[in-house]
């Protein structure tokens, strides 16, 4: 059995008396993606944040890389090893491509360097370029590269690929591949459904901060004909009182 890189027990979180999520159990082993989907407003954002400890929850056991977080405090050692892209990520709009990327990987003692990120994921051409004046695509690459500065051994990528086009697409999915390969676990949120079933091990399906439906694509798939209808299918089911 793979090393699990993130365990999530019964995990809570509400805002103000709005439940977000309730009893969310998820588990992440080393070298695989785990595609979390879900409608907007299903909790998957909350999910990665609360696990980030980014806002307080409540959850039964939460354990990173090995670690076991009792609040919302998460240790250096862990920070430095788990990677993050965020939904609009807001970076300083006046730092060049290549400013953002040295200043990333000075936060990490081991990893990446600038030069090798700008090489690695094609930047080298914007290297120059200021953050707010590049295009949707090209900013979820930057992000993409600063979500991996670090060399993490967890990574969250939320809805990665949102205005990108289909080479910056395809650049992005072998890199997440290559993530997987190395070891990583990469927990992915995405609304392409193709997307998930192209790059996805494991499916969790999120429905009014609920885990619906749980398991490899082709449990998931069960007896219909693609990952998407199933997941409608799943979606769409009618709750019971
Ligand atoms: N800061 C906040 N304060 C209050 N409610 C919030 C906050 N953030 C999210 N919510 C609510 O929590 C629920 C889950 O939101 P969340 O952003 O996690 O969904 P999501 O699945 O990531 O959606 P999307 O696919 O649109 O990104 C929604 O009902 C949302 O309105």
């Amino acid at each position: 059995m793979n090393q699990i890189n993130l365990k999530v027990q019964s995990l809570s979180k509400h805002y103000d008396a709005k439940a977000a999520l309730t009893d969310v159990s998820l588990t992440a082993y080393a070298g695989e993606v785990i595609a979390v989907l879900g409608k907007n407003g299903a909790g998957k954002t909350t999910l990665i944040n609360s696990i980030l400890g980014m806002h307080n929850y409540e959850a039964q056991h939460l354990e990173v890389l090995g670690t076991q977080l009792n609040s919302q405090h998460r240790p250096l050692t862990i920070r430095q090893r788990v990677g993050v892209m965020m939904q609009l990520g807001t970076l300083n709009a006046n730092l060049t491509v290549a400013e953002q990327l040295d200043l990333f990987c000075s936060y990490y003692p081991s990893g990446a360097t600038p030069e090798f990120l700008l090489e690695e994921f094609d930047l080298t051409g914007i290297a120059k370029q200021r953050f707010g004046k590049l295009s949707g695509g090209q900013r979820q690459q930057v992000l993409f590269a600063i979500a991996v500065a670090g060399d993490p051994d967890l990574l969250f990528l939320d809805e990665p690929t949102v205005g990108m086009d289909v080479e910056a697409r395809h650049l992005l999915w072998q890199q997440i591949k290559k993530r997987r390969q190395q070891g990583c676990a990469l927990v992915l949120t995405t609304h392409y459904i193709e997307e998930a079933e192209r790059l996805a091990d494991r499916i969790a399906v999120l429905r009014d901060g609920h885990i619906i439906a749980q398991g490899t694509v082709n449990e998931v798939i069960a007896d219909h004909d693609s990952l998407e209808s199933a997941y409608l299918k799943l979606i769409r089911k009618p709750t019971h009182a």
